[in-house]
């Protein structure tokens, strides 16, 4: 399939879906976020992808939502088209595990996708906010959701209400990104822990990656039976076995996704 706004390389088992509307900073119309969604749900569905990274640009992962296209919309524009939350139900029905690879700008729009993936990596460059304050609105695709569960409410309020942008060394010491990692290196350091997930059984990683997202959607005790009921039924597959006698052999563990 071939995409106008994002360019797609699938590699060694990794899917690089890298956005490309290099004259808009990779702002986020509709186009973008459709083709987008599409890529992921293919690579979600191609037996040779085991993990998958979207990017941007050096100077910007995406500077937030098209602007110029949401302008002019009116109350019942936004609601019939609901652009957004399409995109947010697409992206987390994903169940292969996605990172993001932040350099430049992620504003708005960019700050929220980068949150939806499953965890971030950012470059030394990496700028991130929740502008839309300045622009009469508020975030709607998680900003105001997401950015608090990983920065906690203060800093989530002076995000939203201000503006501001945080610094990769921020967002690293706030929770928001897992590694920072230089600029130059970031799609081979990217491409280096996609390449650790890639080895695992994709059956225990996909599992791992359910029961974290339910911590985020329910209470503590029924995410803890949750997490023990899959950690259960682990024990009915190969890969259970041959992890562990991996281990007990002291060689490298082979697994089929059985
Ligand atoms: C998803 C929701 C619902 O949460 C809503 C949103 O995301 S609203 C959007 C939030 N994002 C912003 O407000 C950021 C807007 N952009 C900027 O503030 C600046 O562009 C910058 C700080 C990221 C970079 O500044 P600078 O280096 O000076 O570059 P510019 O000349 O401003 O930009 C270059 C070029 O890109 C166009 N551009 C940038 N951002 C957007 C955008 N979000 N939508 C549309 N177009 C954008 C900008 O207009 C320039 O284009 P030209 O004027 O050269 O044609």
């Amino acid at each position: 399939m071939a995409f106008e706004t994002i360019n797609v390389d699938v590699d060694d088992h990794i899917a690089l879906i890298r956005l490309n509307r290099p004259d808009a900073l990779n702002a986020l119309n509709t186009q973008l976020l459709k083709e987008l969604c599409q890529a992921l749900e293919e690579a979600d569905a191609n037996e040779k992808v085991r993990c998958i990274i979207v990017t941007g640009s050096d100077k910007a992962f995406a500077a937030g939502a098209d602007i110029k296209e949401m302008s002019g919309m009116g109350f019942g524009d936004v609601f019939t088209i609901n652009l957004f939350a399409d995109a947010n139900d697409r992206i987390t029905k994903i169940r292969k595990p996605i990172i993001a690879a932040v350099s430049g700008y992620a504003l708005g729009g960019g700050c929220e996708l980068a949150m939806a993936c499953d965890f971030i990596i950012a470059a030394d460059t990496a700028k991130f906010g929740q502008p839309e304050i300045n622009l009469g609105v508020i975030a709607g695709l998680g900003g105001t959701q997401r950015l608090t569960r990983f920065v906690g409410k203060s800093k989530s309020m002076d995000m939203n209400l201000t503006g501001r942008f945080m610094t990769a060394e921020e967002a690293e010491r706030s929770g928001l990104v897992s590694r920072v990692v230089p600029a130059k290196k970031l799609i081979e350091e990217a491409t280096n822990v996609a390449q650790k997930i890639a080895e695992k059984s994709m059956m225990t990683v996909m599992a791992a990656k359910e029961a974290v997202n339910r911590s985020y959607e329910t209470t503590l005790s029924e995410g803890l039976l949750f997490e023990r009921r899959v950690f259960h039924s682990m024990f009915a597959t190969e890969d259970q076995k041959e992890g562990m006698t991996a281990f007990l052999e002291k060689r490298q563990a082979q697994f089929r996704d059985k």
